[in-house]
């Protein structure tokens, strides 16, 4: 099975500061272990709401660590502060404007303040990077809604081969692009 890497980020003033403790990098870890089947390797990244550290940290992540998905958690509303879909944004070669559409749909059915999250999911190279909402809550909330497009995604980007656990989540791919596996 192919190794996973993937590249998790905390963009939050107040946590990167020390003034509360960081619970997104642990909600990632653990929801995407529980979801995954590959072997893992985590590049963990806590950052303040600066636009030009997010944006290294996301070139950092995809073209030197070669991270297949990208997960930040953060930044992604209307305060001054919030600059996480400008720096995906700048660093994109392609938007897939299908994440942010789907993350908000899912979102509306936990709180109405979903609407005023401007995430977004963009390929940079042969990284999938897709921005979830800072509430720690959110990460599963969200992913729960639209890992099972991920796997396919990455396929097509050229990154690792992703297998779920199906009693979490279900991969979609097209017939002719599912692999026979050793699972
Ligand atoms: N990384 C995090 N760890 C723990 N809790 C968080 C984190 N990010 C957000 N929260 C929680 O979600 C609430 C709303 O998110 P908000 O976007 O205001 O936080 P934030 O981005 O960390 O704030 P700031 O960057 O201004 O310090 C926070 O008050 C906090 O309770
Ligand atoms: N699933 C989910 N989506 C959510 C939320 C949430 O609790 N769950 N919070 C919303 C709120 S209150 C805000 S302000 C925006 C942006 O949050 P961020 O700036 O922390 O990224 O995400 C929204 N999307």
């Amino acid at each position: 099975m192919d190794i996973a890497k993937i590249g998790i980020v905390s963009i939050s003033d107040r946590a990167s500061t020390g003034v509360y403790e960081d619970k997104g990098l642990p909600a990632l870890q653990t929801w995407l272990q529980n979801a995954l089947l590959n072997p893992c390797e985590f590049n963990a990244r806590l950052i303040p709401d600066e636009q030009a550290v997010i944006e290294a940290t996301l070139r950092e992540l995809a073209d030197e660590q070669h991270c297949d998905l990208i997960l930040t958690t953060g930044g992604t509303g209307p305060a001054p502060r919030d600059v996480t879909p400008e720096a995906t944004l700048a660093v994109a070669d392609k938007v897939l404007p299908g994440f942010g559409e789907s993350m908000r749909a899912v979102s509306l059915k936990y709180v109405p303040t979903a609407i005023l999250s401007r995430q977004v999911g963009v390929v940079r190279g042969s990284s999938l990077i897709i921005n979830l909402p800072g509430q720690p809550k959110a990460i599963a909330e969200t992913l729960d809604g639209i890992f099972a497009a991920i796997p396919y995604c990455i396929d097509l980007i050229g990154g690792a081969y992703l297998e779920t656990r199906t009693e979490v989540i279900t991969a979609f791919r097209p017939k002719s692009s599912i692999k026979a596996t050793s699972t």
